[in-house]
């Protein structure tokens, strides 16, 4: 089950004690992500100075980014409380309205996977977003008639994993829209680093470095095999995470060089063994694996993707010549292009 697996970027629940602790309050805290910090710093310094709320705010990007965390911080910095919820938990329109009349000024509504919202909920959420207002139904039947509410000045901020499941609408009413990225080798050392001093375990540069390498440009997987690593580090290398004591640590958990584990690995090897490297559509491939579809377009891929592991393409998933050559195969001559069939015929 892609759950249980230690690279997974899902969150899972014994991280959320110790997360609680590591995870970044500030601005200058959270590592990385050097575009969206400085907008945002700009976007967040002007709001404070006109004494207004900050514009709606949409983060998207992969799990395990940080879409949570920089709401916090957002949060914070703004010196403004944070309610939060998401799209799966509010039912009806009421909840909503709910939440939305107990704001105080300038607060922010966090709603986590905003793109599960139902179309009820979205239709009070829009006259919210541009005039702060709601219309609710008193009563029922006959005499049942609709009152505008006014709402405090506030900020929603949507967190989603799927941009492009927003309906366009929605999407609209969000002045400022950022993109987490996959964070680079060095980002992830630097917040291993961090964590380590908080959890107070002693970490070498190069282990960190190799903890880094292995974490799919995620934090949240960096901060789990810390653990991991710190685990066999007190058990079998005195405490102490060197490089060698990351190394073994990982390779014990079959996380290899590129930071995959089995369930990458097999994915890999079911396009190739069983499509003949592809191009397979995502039904046949989640089903090869028994794997949920959502899971490995959410999940799986997009790492494997943005390494040049994996192509997406119009008619499916194939495996890029590095992918095969990461399963020690050779990657078959390149399939001839319709053009290249024709060499004599100019191009059109
Ligand atoms: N920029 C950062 N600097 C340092 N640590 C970070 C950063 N971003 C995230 N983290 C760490 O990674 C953990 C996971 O981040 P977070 O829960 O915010 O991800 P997410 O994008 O909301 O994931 P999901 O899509 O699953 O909700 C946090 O608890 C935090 O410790
Ligand atoms: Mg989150």
């Amino acid at each position: 089950m892609a759950d249980h697996r230690i690279i997974t970027s899902a969150a899972q629940l014994d991280d959320e004690a110790l997360e609680a602790s590591i995870r970044p309050k500030r601005l200058a805290e959270y590592l990385g992500q050097q575009a969206v910090r400085e907008q945002l710093s700009i976007y967040i310094e002007a709001a404070r100075k006109r004494g207004g709320a900050l514009d709606h705010v949409l983060i998207f990007g992969p799990p395990g980014l940080g879409k949570t965390t920089l709401s916090h911080v957002i949060a914070n910095e703004l010196g403004v409380n944070l309610r939060s919820t998401s799209g799966p938990v509010l039912e009806r329109a009421g909840d909503l309205a709910a939440l939305l009349t107990n704001l105080e000024p300038h607060d922010v509504l966090f709603v986590d996977e905003i793109h599960r919202l139902s179309p009820v909920v979205e239709e009070v959420l829009y006259p919210a977003m541009e005039d702060f207002q709601i219309d609710i139904m008193i009563g029922e039947g006959p005499a049942a008639r609709s009152i505008k509410l006014d709402l405090p000045p506030f900020t929603l901020i949507g967190a989603t994993t799927r941009a492009g499941l927003l309906t366009a609408p929605l999407r609209d009413r969000f002045g400022i829209v950022q993109r987490l990225e996959f964070y680079s080798p060095e980002e992830l050392t630097a917040i291993v680093r961090r964590s380590a001093r908080i959890m107070g375990i002693p970490c070498e540069v190069e282990g960190a470095q190799e903890i880094a390498r292995r974490s799919r440009g995620t934090p949240r997987i960096a901060n789990r095999l810390l653990r991991r690593v710190r685990d066999y580090a007190e058990v079998r290398a005195g405490g102490q995470i060197t490089c060698a004591a990351a190394q073994a640590a990982m390779d014990m958990l079959k996380v290899d060089a590129e930071g995959f584990d089995e369930l990458d690995r097999r994915l890999l090897a079911t396009i190739i063994e069983n499509f003949d490297g592809g191009p397979v559509g995502v039904e046949s491939l989640a089903a090869a694996l028994s794997e949920d579809r959502g899971t490995l377009e959410d999940v799986v891929e997009p790492y494997l993707i943005q390494q040049g592991f994996l192509v997406r393409t119009a008619r499916g998933r194939m495996a890029s010549a590095k992918g095969w050559r990461h399963l020690g195969l050779n990657p078959p001559p390149r399939q001839p292009q319709p053009a290249d069939l024709f060499p004599g015929e100019p191009d059109v």
